[in-house]
């Protein structure tokens, strides 16, 4: 019989789960103490936290626990970007019921630590409790090295809108899964399974004098409209600066074929959700770092306009 996580222990479990975890330099004491020590050298720490829920998040069905490992970081790292930071330290909160295999506890870790590797971060600490439902709580901690913090009220009329990262595949992967159509366009399922944020692009967004960033979690739309909300002023965004990856629109394709009712391709770019990309603005004329692409401008008013018009893209609310 394969071993569970309730014949393990509590104790055994953790001593599973932290040998996987290398230090950095910025750990100047990792798992097995009451807390874990993390280097500031800015003085200033950023701090963020994230959760993922079975069957909200995740489904053990359509997801590895390495992909759910990868995702938990990648989701909390996205937003220490998204500050202008560099990730230095995760904390990872683990419930689980006791008849888990050890196996998916041991894979998630790898997922973790891998992710975090990718960021440059690493795993302190955390907790193991039991629970019917499997939840996994992160927090991440960022440093500043010496800049102030990106925030999502600094946006200015007449600043460039730019984003970096996937836009649409994370979704368009996620009904891919649900039409039980997968093999169709394996890019997207990996974006959703796997997202990858492009971690340096958010300390290149700040050296470089970006005025408000967000990471894209609940869909460009919905995020872009925090950073309005926040500033007080609108985004008008151009439909002609968001084309459409080719796998994107191949998945949208295969979706119709099966019958799906797929969304275009740009409704999944502007309203997907889970694509972890960053949204920033930046002054006019700013030479605007690698990667980054111009989508739109800051404009007195409120909202978020594509080619002038307000979307009806609901992005994703939990409660809704
Ligand atoms: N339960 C909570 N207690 C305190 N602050 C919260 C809670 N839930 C969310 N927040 C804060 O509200 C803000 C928006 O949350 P959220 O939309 O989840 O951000 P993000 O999409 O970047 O993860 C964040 O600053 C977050 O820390
Ligand atoms: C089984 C399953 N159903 C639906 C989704 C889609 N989904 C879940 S949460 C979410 C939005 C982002 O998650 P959230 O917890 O709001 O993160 P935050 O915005 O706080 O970073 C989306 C699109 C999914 N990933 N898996
Ligand atoms: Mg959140
Ligand atoms: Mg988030
Ligand atoms: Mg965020």
């Amino acid at each position: 019989m394969s071993s569970t996580i309730g014949t393990l222990g509590e104790f055994g479990l953790i001593a599973r789960i932290t040998a996987r975890f290398p230090a950095t330099d910025d750990v100047l004491l990792g798992p097995g103490d009451d807390a874990a020590v993390v280097a500031a050298p800015d003085g200033r720490v950023v701090a963020t936290t994230d959760l993922l829920v079975e069957g909200r998040h995740f489904r053990r069905d359509w997801s590895s626990a390495r992909d759910v490992g990868h995702k938990a970081a990648a989701q909390n790292l996205a937003d220490v970007a998204a500050m202008g930071a560099r990730p230095t330290a995760l904390l990872v909160g683990f419930a689980a019921p006791a008849d888990l295999p050890t196996v998916w506890a041991e894979e998630l870790s790898e997922g973790l630590r891998a992710e975090c590797a990718a960021a440059g971060a690493a795993v302190v600490g955390g907790d193991v409790v039991s629970s019917d439902t499997l939840t996994i709580a992160v927090t991440a901690l960022g440093d500043l090295r010496g800049v102030p913090p990106v925030r999502r009220d600094g946006a200015a009329v007449g600043d460039l809108v730019a984003v970096t990262g996937d836009l649409g595949l994370s979704a368009a992967g996620l009904d891919l899964l649900r039409a039980g159509i997968a093999e169709e366009q394996p890019a997207c399922v990996a974006a959703h399974r796997r997202p990858a944020p492009p971690y340096a692009a958010g300390p290149a967004a700040a050296e470089s004098g970006a005025t408000a960033m967000i990471d894209v979690s609940d869909g460009l739309v919905q995020d872009l409209g925090h950073i309005a909300a926040a500033s007080g002023v609108a985004v008008a965004l151009r439909q002609a600066a968001l084309r459409p990856p080719a796998a994107l629109v191949e998945a949208v394709e295969a979706l119709a074929r099966a019958g799906a009712a797929p969304r275009s391709p740009l409704d999944y770019m502007l309203a997907g959700g889970e694509d972890h990309a960053l949204a920033a603005t930046f002054p006019a004329g700013t030479a605007l770092p690698p990667e980054w692409t111009v989508v739109g401008t800051v404009a007195e008013g409120r909202g978020v306009t594509v080619d002038g018009a307000a979307p009806e893209l609901p992005g994703w609310d939990h409660f809704r």
